[in-house]
Parts: C-alpha cells; sequence; structure tokens
C-alpha cells in the first residue's frame, strides 16, 4: 500500500506538488494520470525518498523511504530505464544491485528470466533497444521481490509489441497481490492498463476512482442499433428513450439499455441486425471534465471544477 499524506513540494515558486492525499491499493494496476509538468515524477520520487516533501508525507505500508530496513525488498522502481552502465552486461548489471542491496544473486538469474531477457544476460545493456533496456530496468526493480512497484512513463516511445508486455507484464504483478503504480500522460494506453486511477493536474488531486467508474461518470453511455426497421424502431423506443440520434443506418439510444432495447423490438417484432452497448474513452472523459458546459450527474463535479481551474 502507497499513501500520499498532504504531499506538497515547493521548487522556489513553483508548486510542483499542493497537498496530495490518496492511497494505491495492492492487487491492482493503478495509473497515475495528468498532463506534462502535473508533478507526477516528483511525487514518485518523494515516495523513493529521492526528494523531500516541503510538506505532508509520502508512505509505503506506514513508513517512509527512508525509513525501510530493506528497501529494494519492499519497493522497486523503473524511473530511467537508461541510467544502466553501457558497458555492463545485464548480468553484470542486476548483480552489482543485487550485491550492493544484499540480495543473494540466484535472484539474477530468475528477474532475467521473468523479464524474458535470458538470452542476452551476457550482452552489453549500452547496445540494447529501448524495450530491452526498460525489460531490465523492470528486471532490476524486481530484484529484491518487493510488493510494491513504480513505474514512471514505462510505455514512452516503446513500440507497440513493447507497449502490449508491459501492459500484460503489470497486470500480472498486480494479480500476484502487488501494489503497481505507473504514471503516465497517455491517456489511451492508461485505460486499457490502469484499473484504478488517480488524476493530478498542477500537483493537484483531480480524481481517484475506478478507470470504469471515471470513465461511466464523466462519458454518457449509449447503445447503438442497427435494424433494417429502423422508424418503426424509433417509434417503439421513443417514449423510454431520453435521446435518439441518427447515424449511417443506425439509431444512437441515450437513456435506455440494450436489453430493454432488445425487449421493445421483440415486443413489435422488429429484426435487429446489431445491438451494442457504447462506452466512452478516457480520452471523452478527459473532454468532458475540462469542458465548459458539461452537466455533471455524480460527485467529479468538484473534481471537474478543480480540472479546469488547474489547466486554465
Ligand atoms: N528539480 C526541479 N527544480 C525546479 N522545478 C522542478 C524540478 N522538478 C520538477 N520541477 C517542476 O515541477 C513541476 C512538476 O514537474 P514533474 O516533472 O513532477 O511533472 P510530471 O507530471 O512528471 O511531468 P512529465 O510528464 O512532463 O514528466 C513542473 O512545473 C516542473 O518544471
Amino acid at each position: 500500500m502507497i499513501e500520499a499524506r498532504g504531499l506538497t513540494k515547493r521548487y522556489g515558486k513553483t508548486l510542483a506538488v499542493n497537498d496530495l492525499s490518496f492511497a494505491v491499493p495492492p492487487g491492482r494496476v493503478t495509473g497515475f494520470l495528468g498532463p506534462n509538468g502535473a508533478g507526477k515524477s516528483t511525487t514518485m520520487r518523494m515516495m523513493l525518498g529521492l526528494d523531500n516533501p516541503t510538506a505532508g508525507q509520502a508512505l509505503i505500508d506506514g513508513k517512509t523511504y527512508r525509513e525501510l530496513r530493506h528497501p529494494l525488498r519492499k519497493v522497486g522502481a523503473l524511473l530511467d530505464a537508461k541510467w544502466v552502465h553501457p558497458n555492463r552486461s545485464a548480468y553484470a548489471h542486476l548483480k552489482w544491485m543485487a550485491v550492493s542491496n544484499r540480495i543473494p544473486i540466484s535472484r539474477v538469474d530468475e528477474v532475467l528470466e521473468v523479464v524474458g531477457l535470458s538470452a542476452v544476460a551476457g550482452k552489453r545493456a549500452g547496445g540494447f533497444s529501448l524495450g530491452m533496456s526498460q525489460r531490465l530496468g523492470i528486471a532490476g526493480a524486481l530484484l529484491g521481490d518487493p510488493e510494491v512497484l513504480l513505474f514512471d512513463e514505462p510505455v514512452n516511445g516503446l513500440d507497440p509489441e513493447g507497449i502490449l508486455w508491459i501492459r500484460r507484464f503489470m497486470h500480472r504483478l498486480a494479480d500476484e497481490g502487488k501494489t503497481v503504480f505507473v504514471s503516465s500522460h497517455l491517456l489511451s494506453e492508461m485505460s486499457l492498463t490502469a484499473q484504478e486511477l488517480i488524476v493530478i493536474g498542477r500537483g493537484k488531486l483531480i480524481a481517484q476512482s475506478s478507470t470504469e467508474e471515471f470513465i461511466h461518470a464523466a462519458t454518457e453511455n449509449t447503445v447503438k442499433v442497427r435494424s433494417p426497421h429502423l422508424s418503426k424502431l424509433r417509434d417503439a423506443i421513443a417514449r423510454e428513450a431520453s435521446a435518439i440520434r441518427d447515424e449511417a443506418d443506425a439509431l444512437v439510444v441515450s437513456g435506455m439499455d440494450s436489453a430493454r432495447i432488445g425487449e421493445i423490438a421483440a415486443a413489435n417484432q422488429l429484426v435487429l441486425h446489431e445491438l451494442s452497448p457504447q462506452r466512452g474513452s478516457l480520452e471523452e472523459a478527459f473532454m468532458q471534465l475540462t469542458g465548459d458546459s458539461v452537466e455533471y450527474h455524480t460527485d467529479l463535479t468538484e473534481a471537474a471544477d478543480q480540472l479546469m481551474d488547474v489547466t486554465r
């Protein structure tokens, strides 16, 4: 479990992190989202004891990083994959990390295997592609078999295969019960990777909820219906639907679920060719939260107002 309590960091006139409080639960991938400069890296650095908070605390299982007796066994992190000595082999790099942290050297082979780098363990890390470097960084984070893992923008610059690998790997770690906290400014990627979201803007907390709730609260769910009897279908559902929009050869229905539309179609003996619930995207949710004239139906109202303030 990771916790931020009133976490604040000021660099001169810049308030990089402004009174952040949130908790990151185990067994889930939690996305830490925010635009560039929102304060994600600064928050992560404070969690890892690399920066001191101006006020408040960042806690790992109730302790600050510096209070942890065996930090690498409690928390592993991938901040910058390219900090490896270029002339060292992947194996030598991990061995050096293991020895300096009193972790058994046998663990090096294990983590190389886990991240799929066993075959290139003896090769110079300086010649690694970005994807391989990320894997090596992740192997380093896993060395102490920590319960808590922090990844700062892990998919930046990766190709689709690398992105998919990281996404699956994070899900696997969460399924093992680990606390996985991953920062990103890539919304579409996070909507696939993260089950929980912590959203910040200009150092302030904007929202904390499951990804599904976040999208659901900020976007409208609709159902797309295709039928050879569109106009009859429209008449049949018009009384119960809150809105019906035409789209090419389909209707997009708001305020009714697909089960009810199917029932009405059956009762009226109308053939359906498609009946598909349309989910909003994380991008849409963001647009909605930052929009000017949106009616909010949930407790995200306040969060939206804050987002509008901080993004102005
Ligand atoms: N060492 C520093 N000295 C001065 N200002 C800093 C320092 N580190 C960060 N900042 C400022 O603090 C704010 C937050 O930066 P931070 O890097 O934490 O954001 P971020 O959300 O990680 O952004 P990005 O996605 O661009 O990495 C920015 O305005 C940045 O310029």
